[in-house]
């Protein structure tokens, strides 16, 4: 009755509360959202009402709401109550004057002048990540492990080694507060929501004393702004840049943090699970890292060069990342009544758009479910606003140079060292915030400097199963 008055889109807001919730996670764990999205759109168009996740919400599909959802002035950011208390103030909650100098301190934290001075530590992260985990070892679980790597990246670029000795103890925490996330916020013992709290209590704590040690160093002197996150965030306040205290420089710290590593390990995983199954790829790839690598001392860490020059590698997870996005999507919510194809949106509604409707749909890629990286031969072919792995607008993700490059670094020392295969052929995947195989993607693998065939991979196959 409220809304008598308005054209909302079409759709039904099903029963209150639950809406079509359960539905659409019944989709995503089973990996037929795509299709979910399909029979609503034919249903209803290309704009539609639903309910989800207790909001009313306006689903959105094609370029052009991509690009109405990523550039509207009166669509913030959706925060569940939970990220709310979880991070604090970040870049996610803040808005106006606040909002655009730390988005623009983040967006040169992450910039790529900034990220050639990253590689360096990128290679130190991935060659130990190597030595611990996969040298010597038969059969890993990817998804467990490409989260601590990315986790160990960003921490060892952010916190430098003010931060190692309680890295353990930090990811710990910030796995527990990811899991929290989208949980219901009742601070009752043993629930999820509360053991993110008091994770998030002591990372807090934890990078705040990290923080006012760097304070102090950055006063005297001692350190210089590109020695990690805090420092940086320090030297800019003192330039006018911004006023955020250090209470507010630690949460957007962690914000940075969890929208770095989760997102980044999952392209890692998911580049794993595709290149088990594409030889001719995995030969291509290896000839460029191998061409990259015959130019270097044996030990000679990777450069900002290096990874300018890995250009069908970089193809090949942007493919990845078409057929999987590491996001489903962007959530926003109205701040005042707005208006999109004559259909009103009202105040305080979400809207919703999905990645995976265009980079899935035939009229902007041929083909769409055959993986072929080729397609990103020519960027400019590809039509604005489809290919959206890192969103867009305004709010489009800061850190994709990062990911690219810790991407890519990762890449070119695994597939010069090791051959691979899945141990389960058939493991799906099932998506949450982020999509996630089944088993965590258990491979075996072989020393691909040893090996002269496959015979010793499919030998270790029959082995794993039989154990
Ligand atoms: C493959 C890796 C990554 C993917 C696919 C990805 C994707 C995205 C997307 C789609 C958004 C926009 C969400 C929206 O519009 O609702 C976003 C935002 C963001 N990303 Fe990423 N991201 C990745 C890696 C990273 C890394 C490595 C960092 C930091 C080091 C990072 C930091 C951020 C931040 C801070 C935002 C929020 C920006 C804002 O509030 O204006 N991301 N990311």
């Amino acid at each position: 009755r409220k809304y008598s008055s308005y054209n909302l889109p079409p759709g039904s807001l099903g029963f209150p509360w639950i809406g079509q919730s359960i539905s659409l996670l019944r989709a995503l764990r089973s990996n037929t959202d795509y299709q979910w999205y399909q029979d609503r759109i034919k249903k209803y168009g290309p704009v539609s009402k639903m309910s989800v996740f207790g909001s009313p919400t306006v689903l959105m599909a094609g370029p052009a709401s991509n690009h109405f959802v990523f550039s509207n002035q009166d669509l913030i950011f959706t925060q569940t109550k939970a990220i709310n208390i979880l991070i604090g103030r970040s870049i996610m909650t803040l808005s106006g004057d606040e909002l655009k100098q730390v988005r623009s301190a983040l967006q040169g934290y992450l910039s790529p002048e900034m990220v050639t001075k990253y590689v360096w530590k990128m290679d130190e992260e991935v060659r130990r990540h190597i030595d611990l985990n996969w040298v010597g070892h038969k059969t890993i679980k990817v998804a467990p492990l490409a989260k601590r790597l990315t986790f160990n990246i960003i921490s060892s670029v952010m916190f430098g080694q003010g931060a190692a000795p309680f890295r353990e103890a930090l990811a710990t925490g910030f796995e527990k507060v990811v899991r929290a996330a989208l949980s219901i916020p009742v601070n009752i013992p043993f629930t999820k929501f509360s053991k993110g709290l008091s994770a998030s209590r002591r990372i807090r704590k934890l990078l705040g004393q990290i923080a006012h040690e760097r304070e102090a160093a950055f006063h005297q002197g001692h350190c210089s702004s590109a020695d990690d996150f805090f420092t940086y965030m320090l030297a800019l306040r003192s330039e006018g840049k911004h006023s955020l205290t250090v209470e507010d420089i630690v949460d957007n710290a962690i914000l940075l943090l969890i929208a770095g590593y989760e997102t980044s390990s999952v392209l890692i995983t998911f580049l794993i699970r595709q290149l088990a199954n594409e030889p001719d790829i995995l030969g291509k790839i290896t000839d460029e890292q191998e061409e990259i690598a015959r130019n270097k001392g044996p030990n000679e860490p990777l450069t900002w060069n290096d990874v300018s020059r890995m250009k069908y590698t970089w193809k090949v997870a942007m493919e990845t990342l078409r057929t999987v996005p590491a996001l489903l999507g962007s959530f926003r919510t109205a701040t005042k009544d707005i208006e999109y194809r004559g259909y009103h949106i009202p105040k305080g509604w979400q809207v919703f758009t999905a990645q995976i409707v265009t980079h899935l749909d035939a009229n902007f890629f041929d083909e769409p479910s055959k993986f072929d990286p080729s397609r990103f031969d020519n960027l400019s072919s590809i039509p604005p606003y489809c290919f959206v792995p890192f969103g867009g607008g305004p709010r489009m993700c800061p850190g994709n140079e990062f990911a690219r490059t810790e991407t890519l670094v990762a890449m070119h020392y695994l597939v010069r060292q090791f051959r691979w295969k899945l141990c389960c052929k058939e493991e799906g995947y099932r998506k949450d915030a982020t999509p996630m195989p089944v088993l965590g993607l258990p491979i075996v693998f072989s020393s691909h400097l040893l090996m002269k065939d496959s015979a010793e991979i499919n030998t270790e196959i029959a082995y794993h199963f039989l154990i």
